[in-house]
């Protein structure tokens, strides 16, 4: 009975392997699809731990989540390189800001993510399961990004809450996920929070995956990923008007960043 059980189950798992090997789409959407069942169960698990000990929707979770995401990247085989920690070390509040490519970010994002930092994401993702209730647990603030001006009544809120409560927010300025090895042009959200609340912002670059993950080509391999965190850029003494150049500041020095770890120097010579 029990050889019965080992045979058929070694038998699938060597079809699996034969599939995973001849079709490049059947490894792509197994290890995407493997990717979501452990996010979705270990959300569970970790929303268990997280209303044991912090008892509902606080930053603090945040350090559960990041302990438990920490270790995904080993099922992966997915490397990081990181420089610039040091650049965190700001007295206070301050905004993150960082290119977004794929949901495998939620990886590179708990890899460095410092104390007392909540994220800005869309409010679809409430509805994502046991994710969403860990992502909720874990104080991510909530946009919607079909109306500018609830999004924008949300940050000014947040701007308010920032100082008081010491908290560090990371937006994705690009908006959407963005897998071409380059950057869309940023919205100003992130940089009008930081204006008004009078905080840093510190940009962090993570190297383009397309050597190794492409979802069109279904290309989803090992791989290392780069990451700098850039010196934080100071906006005290500036007021709205300086957001616009505040933003292609930032866009410039990112995507700059983003070629030379991704060995394109051609192209950041082209943006400067
Ligand atoms: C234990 C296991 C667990 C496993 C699972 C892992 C779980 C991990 C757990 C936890 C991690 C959670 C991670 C979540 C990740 C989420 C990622 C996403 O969802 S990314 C999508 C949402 N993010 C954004 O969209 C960025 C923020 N967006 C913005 O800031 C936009 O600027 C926004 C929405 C506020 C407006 O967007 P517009 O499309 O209308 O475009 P604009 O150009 O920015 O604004 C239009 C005009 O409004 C002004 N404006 C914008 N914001 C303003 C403001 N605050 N005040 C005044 N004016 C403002 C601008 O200056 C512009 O005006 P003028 O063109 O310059 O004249
Ligand atoms: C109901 C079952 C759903 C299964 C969900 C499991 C998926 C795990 C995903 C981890 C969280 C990913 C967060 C993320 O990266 O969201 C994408 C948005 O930032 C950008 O959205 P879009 O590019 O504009 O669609």
């Amino acid at each position: 009975m029990e050889l019965g059980w080992l045979v058929c189950g070694t038998a699938v798992l060597l079809l699996l392997h034969v599939l995973m090997e001849l079709s490049p789409a059947v490894n792509f959407a197994l290890r995407i699809g493997f990717y979501c069942v452990l996010c979705l169960v270990s959300s569970a698990l970790a929303a268990a731990a997280c209303l044991l000990v912090n008892g509902g929707r606080t930053v603090k979770n945040m350090r559960i989540i990041k302990a438990v995401v920490k270790t995904f990247k080993y099922f992966f085989g997915l490397r990081f390189e990181v420089k610039g920690l040091e650049n965190f070390e700001v007295e206070g509040p301050a905004i993150i800001v960082s290119n977004h490519q794929s949901i495998l970010d939620m990886m590179g994002l708990m890899e460095i993510l410092p104390d007392n930092c909540v994220q800005v994401g869309k409010k679809e993702l409430m509805y994502t399961g046991t994710v969403g209730l860990i992502i909720y647990l874990g104080g991510v603030i909530f946009i919607n990004r079909k109306s500018t001006s609830s999004a924008k009544m949300v940050m000014a809120e947040v701007a308010k809450t920032m100082a008081n409560e010491n908290l560090k927010v990371w937006v994705y300025p690009e908006g959407t996920r963005n897998c071409t090895g380059d950057l869309l042009p940023f919205k100003k959200g992130a940089f009008h929070l930081a204006v008004q609340a009078q905080v840093p912002v510190i940009p962090v670059v993570y190297s383009s995956f397309t050597t190794f993950y492409n979802p069109k080509t279904k290309l989803f391999t090992s791989g290392k990923i780069k990451v700098e965190v850039l010196p934080p850029i100071e906006t005290k003494g500036l007021t709205s008007d300086d957001v616009t150049d505040l933003t292609d500041r930032c866009f410039c020095t990112m995507r700059e960043t983003l070629f030379r770890l991704s060995g394109r120097p051609s192209e950041a010579k082209d943006s400067s």
